[in-house]
């Protein structure tokens, strides 16, 4: 692949960071691709899995990251990610946050996959008498961040799985009562977890764009860990990805204003 500089822009195709919570969510992710090819420890200590699409030279390649469990450990991993690359002039040109989750029955059963239209911050805000307020009705930041609009509905037609809210929670749900509070409040939401309103955060702060994928381990609802299907969540995130693989592909390619 040819790196060309325009008037001080790179002209290559964008780099994809492909960030998990845990080693195993990273390992099933890697399972999509086709090839290993180097691991680089980033300051901080997280360390990147380079894979590769396809094994002929040039093929785009991904950074996989297992940033940790929650929004402010994957924020702090992602954001170290994306400032390394970009002082390396290989910046990011999109973040995919991708995990197992909790999903909201009916629409995302245990097994199946969901893409994020919305990356929402559930608890981020105050309580107060009147009802829980978002962080923004106090006057700060944000509780949402938009996926590209296009690469969601590209990537949902391709994955054959629904499109729709997803939460982040600091805490796991585990009652009946908590998961009627979050779909009162988001009635458009299919899933929830841990770290994708971290990682938008921090791809937001460098103007990168943002997605999430989730493969659903367990319903949202009463605590049941025991029933929690880990390995068939694990198996329909590397399914889910193989098929998402060459969406991000053309999508990023696209997205490479003048290749010269
Ligand atoms: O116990 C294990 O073997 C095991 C192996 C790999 C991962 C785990 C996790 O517990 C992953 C935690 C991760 O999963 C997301 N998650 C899954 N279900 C939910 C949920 O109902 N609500 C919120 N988050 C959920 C979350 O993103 C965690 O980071 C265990």
């Amino acid at each position: 692949m040819v790196v060309q500089a325009d008037e001080g822009r790179l002209t290559k195709p964008p780099r994809i960071l492909l960030a998990t919570a845990v080693p195993q969510e990273r390992d099933a992710v890697a399972r999509a691709f086709t090839e290993a090819v180097e691991e680089r420890r980033l300051p901080g200590g997280a360390v990147l899995h380079r894979v590769r699409t396809a094994a002929r030279p040039g093929a785009p390649v991904a950074d996989l990251l297992a940033a940790g469990v929650g929004p402010a450990r994957a924020a702090a991993a992602t954001a170290s990610a994306l400032t390394a690359a970009a002082l390396a002039g290989e910046p990011y040109g999109l973040v995919v946050s991708a995990g197992i989750g909790g999903g909201f029955l009916p629409a995302a059963p245990v097994g199946s996959l969901v893409l994020a239209e919305l990356i929402t911050a559930a608890d981020l805000g105050a309580e107060s008498p009147e009802g829980f307020l978002p962080v923004t009705a106090l006057g700060f930041g944000t509780v949402t961040h938009t996926p590209p609009p296009e690469l969601v509905r590209r990537a949902a037609a391709a994955l054959g799985c629904p499109a729709g809210e997803v939460l982040t929670v600091s805490t796991v749900t585990g009652s009946a009562a908590r998961a009627a509070v979050l779909r009162a409040r988001h009635p458009r939401a299919l899933a929830e977890a841990m770290e994708g309103f971290g990682v938008a955060e921090a791809a937001a702060a460098h103007g990168c764009p943002v997605a999430e994928l989730r493969a659903v381990s367990n319903p949202v609802g009463p605590r049941d860990r025991a029933a929690w299907r880990i390995p068939e969540a694990f198996a329909a995130l590397t399914g889910g990805m193989r098929k998402f693989l060459p969406v991000l592909e053309s999508w990023t390619e696209e997205q490479v204003p003048d290749r010269g």
